[in-house]
């Protein structure tokens, strides 16, 4: 199968009073129909790769390829519409809904980039219903809604444009735990539905063991482990993606608490994984 999506040894960087390597020769690929996850601990560099992917940051070395094609670094704003078959849901919905425009309407600007690319078009209501929402929501702002409502709201718009390549950035954190899996889910099932390869971007492995292919774990922006999803979960290879595991909280019939970390991970992911994993 051909790739959709190829990235090969990327570096980025930020230089500020001191130089960040966020991402460090990384390499991966997704192929069409695919549901790719990568994990990893706050601060690994997952959101600074999803951002190359989508065009918005400046790779320093190595390359993003989209259907054999470089992809262009477009910057924040005209990546949105010159880029359409590539679409990106963030983990604040508010980073990618106008306050000011009636939901109906901004899932219209999805359906539209899909026809302008040949599709033969949706409703608005249509999206509402596959992610849950009830179809009178087309006339609300996003300001009436709840978090998790303006996600679902955010992952119809980026679906209806009937992308190719969905990149997904922690879209679930936001949510409350109830809803996570359904959503994550309901991504998979959308996403696959139209044939587009799904980036999914998160740090938690149990929900990624569901709805992933393939999961990549990334550390310090190097990938530590990759492979089949229900492999890396049952049978880790790497001290980190075992740490990442059995920091995962548990159901304890008090309530929601952090395992132990795992005993051969070194003391500096033992100290910083529960932190970073209980984020939600
Ligand atoms: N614009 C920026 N300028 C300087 N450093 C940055 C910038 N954006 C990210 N970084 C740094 O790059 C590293 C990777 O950040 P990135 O946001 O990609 O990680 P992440 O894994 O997505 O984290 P999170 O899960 O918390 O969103 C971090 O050390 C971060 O502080």
């Amino acid at each position: 199968m051909s790739e959709l999506l190829e990235v090969s040894d990327l570096v980025i960087e930020y230089h500020g009073a001191s130089v960040v390597r966020a991402v460090d020769k990384f390499s991966m690929t997704i192929a069409p129909g695919e549901v790719l996850a990568l994990v990893g601990e706050s601060g690994c560099g997952k959101s600074s790769l999803a951002r190359a992917v989508v065009g918005m940051e400046k790779p320093r070395s190595g390359s993003v390829d989209y259907r054999g094609l470089s992809v262009p670094f477009l910057g924040v704003r005209r990546r949105r519409s010159n880029f359409t078959s590539i679409q990106m849901v963030f983990q604040d919905p508010n980073s990618s809904l106008n306050p000011r425009v009636r939901v109906g309407q901004q899932i219209s600007e999805g359906i539209r980039a899909a026809i302008e690319r040949g599709d033969e078009g949706s409703s608005p209501e249509e999206w509402l219903e596959r992610v849950g929402l009830p179809i009178g929501m087309v006339s609300r702002y996003a300001h009436e809604l709840s978090g998790g409502q303006r996600q679902r709201v955010a992952i119809a718009r980026a679906l209806a444009a009937r992308p190719d390549l969905l990149v997904a950035d922690e879209p679930i954190s936001a949510l409350d735990a109830s809803s996570q899996a359904s959503v994550a889910n309901m991504m998979r099932r959308l996403a696959l539905d139209s044939g587009a390869g799904l980036l999914f971007i998160s740090h938690d492995l149990a929900i990624v063991r569901l709805i992933a292919d393939r999961t990549v774990v990334m550390y310090r922006g190097r990938i530590v482990e990759s492979g089949v999803s229900d492999l890396i979960w049952n049978d880790p290879a790497h001290p980190y993606t075992r740490a990442l595991i059995s920091a995962i909280p548990e159901p304890d019939g008090k309530g929601i608490l952090p395992a132990a970390p795992a005993a051969d991970a070194p003391e500096e992911w033992r100290s910083s994984l529960p932190e970073a994993l209980n984020r939600v």
